[in-house]
């Protein structure tokens, strides 16, 4: 069984590269719950209101995605787990989340981690994190147009996106539960350009060789 799982920014591509190396691998792709998640508009309109909230959901079916990952042979998960107190930690330095909240949250997060280390795989087998500066990040948000996270709906999403670049960084820099490897989200269009795409699956696929899981 081999695990793989996207990280990267808001619009940095995961979803894309996702579906483009279970097409190339003939894994499983398995995707986070966006369109039909009642709290991300309800997050974007009042964050206060929301964090804590939507972090919860987020947690619940990323968990549940995990299960049926693990359930399954091959397969290449969209976001990591991991992402998620990235996402909770800069929310609550901004003062979105109490600290009753904030001790709840990480309380649940390690109680759902001992889980997973119970599993026949404890961690993935490689991370593929997908850089991407602002000036790309907000590109693609444009192009896939979710009206509550535009910067034009919202200005202030333009700091939010900055300080979310700033957090991923270290984030990866410290990532330790599986090999990595980075992605250029800013050099390669994989998503219209065929060369680009072929780049970066071969990229993805010597890894894998390298590591003996192809
Ligand atoms: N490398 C790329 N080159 C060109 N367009 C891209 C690239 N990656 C993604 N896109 C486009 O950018 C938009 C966002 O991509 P995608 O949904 O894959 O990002 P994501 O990282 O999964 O986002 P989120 O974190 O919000 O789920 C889509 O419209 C996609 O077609
Ligand atoms: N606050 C917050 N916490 C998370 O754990 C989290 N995971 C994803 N997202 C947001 C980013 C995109 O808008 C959209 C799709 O990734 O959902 C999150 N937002």
């Amino acid at each position: 069984m081999t695990v793989l799982v996207l990280s990267g920014a808001i619009g940095a591509g995961k979803s894309s590269l996702t579906g483009l190396i279970a097409k190339r691998l003939g894994t499983e792709a398995f995707y986070e719950s966006v369109d039909d998640n009642p709290v991300l508009p309800l997050f974007y309109e009042d964050p206060n209101k929301y964090a804590f909230l939507l972090q919860i959901y987020f947690l619940n079916t990323r968990f549940h995605s995990i299960k049926r990952a693990l359930a399954a042979d091959n397969n290449v998960l969209d976001r990591s787990i991991y992402e998620d107190a990235l996402f909770f930690q800069m929310n609550a330095d901004m003062g979105r989340a109490n600290q009753t909240e904030v001790k709840i949250y990480k309380d649940l997060l390690a109680n759902m981690m001992e889980e997973i280390k119970g599993m026949p795989k404890k961690n993935p087998d490689l991370l593929i994190h997908i850089d991407v500066s602002y000036e790309t990040m907000l590109k693609r948000i444009t192009k896939r147009g979710r009206s509550y996270e535009q910067v034009t709906t919202d200005p202030s999403l333009v700091k939010y996106y900055h300080t979310l670049l700033d957090y991923y960084e270290p984030w990866y820099e410290n990532y330790n539960y599986s090999p990595k490897i980075r992605i250029d989200g800013d050099k390669y269009d994989f998503v219209e350009n065929e060369q680009d795409r072929v780049i970066v699956l071969d990229q993805i696929e010597a890894k894998l060789r390298e590591m003996g899981k192809i």
